[in-house]
């Protein structure tokens, strides 16, 4: 009799989630993009923070992913010839900073490597990297701190707590002192409840403004006893809240100095370019690369205050200006003014395709977005028959590697690449690219 084939299914094993070793031992091969070190072990990715390439270490799994785990370093078993002491007592805890353990000679070549991949994705190994750098220390010239639970500082690690804040080796010198100065005074201005954001923003000329964004509504009055108690020369330039009025006090507008004898006025609150040195050289590299003839038109995209632009028209160019910050554009528009150069400001969503225009008889371009890149602009760019000069500076080596892959593809060739230190210590990349069609 023939036998009946029960079809005996049986649903697979629930697949356990790896039970990982809570300490292992493993090599440090590379450093990924955001400064941790990475090894691997039984054939799993591991990232751990503060490990350099060629340590050999002991990490504590602390996070277990599909693909890659992340691992809190505990012990250094061999040591890498970059390590550093880091230059700030709070390194360990702050979320400021990421590189402060790696030597600064080394995290120059870390990040210039990381233009290279750029560059060699696109077909560019070819093309050198210029770098750009200045004094790794007392750089900022403004820092956003945030405020809880009684609490001034930047953020922890990894985490939402605030780590409170005496004093930071990258600040200048006239924020640090600001902040020794009137700390007690903004606490006790916010007292244990309210959650706030703190600016300090140091101008050219050592003034530091204090703007004030909180939780919740505004008393003038206090506003009035804070800005009172707050020693010259900082000075409370605004507080404004969550709910109802603003406080505009001392608002009377900074400068700081860009290229070409241009000097930038703005607003705290303004986007500035947090160093003011290596900004200054990046704009001058610009200005060189895009040889401005006198009358020929340039776009600025993501043009802010005209740090790029208005320093182009000094130049003998004339320069039309977008950016999605109305108070920004209406600044550059009355610098233009003042200055009498032949620049004009638009707002526009550069992110909206819409939104875009480039002039006809544009040849030369230049762009600095945010982080997230300018993918919507670049394909303008693109179809944009007239434009054969492209500077497109940077923040964010991910986004501008897809941007350039789009430019590539309509014939733009990368010709000049530097890499701008404008934040050491920290794992940000700014760059700058010259391409030509
Ligand atoms: C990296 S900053 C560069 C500013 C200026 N080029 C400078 O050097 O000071 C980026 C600029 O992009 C602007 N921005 C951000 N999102 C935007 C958008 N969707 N459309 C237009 N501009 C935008 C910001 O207002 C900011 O001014």
């Amino acid at each position: 009799m023939a036998k009946h084939r029960i079809n005996t299914f049986k649903p697979a094993k629930k697949t356990r989630p790896q039970v990982h070793p809570q300490t292992i031992e493993l090599t440090i091969e590379s450093l990924a993009d955001d400064g941790r070190g990475v090894g691997r072990h039984q054939n799993k990715v591991v990232f751990v923070s503060g490990a350099l390439p060629t340590e050999v270490v002991m990490a504590k799994i602390t996070r277990v992913h599909k693909r890659f785990d992340e691992a809190e370093l505990l012990e250094l078993l061999e040591t890498s010839a970059d390590r550093n002491d880091p230059i700030c007592e709070i390194y360990e805890q702050c979320g400021g900073c990421q590189l402060q353990h790696l030597q600064y000679a080394a995290q120059l070549k870390f990040k210039r490597s990381k233009l290279e991949k750029v560059l060699s994705a696109n077909s560019a190994s070819a093309v050198s990297v210029a770098e750009i750098s200045a004094d790794d220390r007392a750089y900022r010239h403004r820092a956003r701190l945030a405020y809880s639970d009684g609490v001034l500082g930047f953020k922890a690690r990894a985490s939402h707590n605030i780590i409170a804040l005496e004093q930071c080796p990258l600040l200048e010198d006239s924020l640090n002192t600001t902040l020794a100065l009137s700390k007690t005074a903004i606490q006790g201005f916010l007292g244990d409840k309210a959650r706030a954001e703190v600016s300090f923003t140091a101008d050219r000329d050592g003034r530091v403004a204090i703007l004030i964004r909180k939780d919740g509504y505004v008393d003038i009055k206090r506003c009035e006893e804070l800005s009172a108690s707050i020693v010259a020369p900082a000075f409370l330039h605004s507080v404004i809240g969550s709910k109802g009025p603003e406080w505009l006090g001392a608002n009377s507008p900074l400068q700081y100095n860009t290229a070409n004898s241009v000097a930038l006025r703005y607003q705290a609150g303004d986007f500035t370019q947090v160093n003011a040195r290596v900004n200054q050289q990046i704009v001058e590299l610009c200005l060189k690369w895009l040889a401005p003839q006198a009358g020929e038109l340039i776009s600025d995209y993501f043009c802010g205050l005209g740090n790029f632009s208005l320093p182009l028209a000094k130049a003998g160019a004339e320069v039309m200006g977008f950016d999605a910050g109305e108070k920004m554009i209406n600044s550059a528009n009355q610098q233009a003014l003042d200055y009498g150069l032949s620049a004009s400001y638009f707002c526009a969503d550069l992110f909206d395709d819409t939104a875009i225009s480039i002039p006809a008889n544009c040849r030369k371009v230049i762009l600095d977005p945010p982080r997230a890149g300018a993918k919507a602009l670049c394909e303008k760019i693109a179809a944009h028959k007239a434009v054969t000069h492209i500077v497109y500076v940077s923040c964010d080596p991910a986004t501008l590697a897809r941007d350039l892959a789009i430019l590539r593809q309509a014939k733009f060739k990368i010709v000049e690449a530097a890499m701008a230190d404008m934040f050491p210590h920290t794992y940000h990349v700014e760059s700058a690219v010259l391409l030509q069609r």
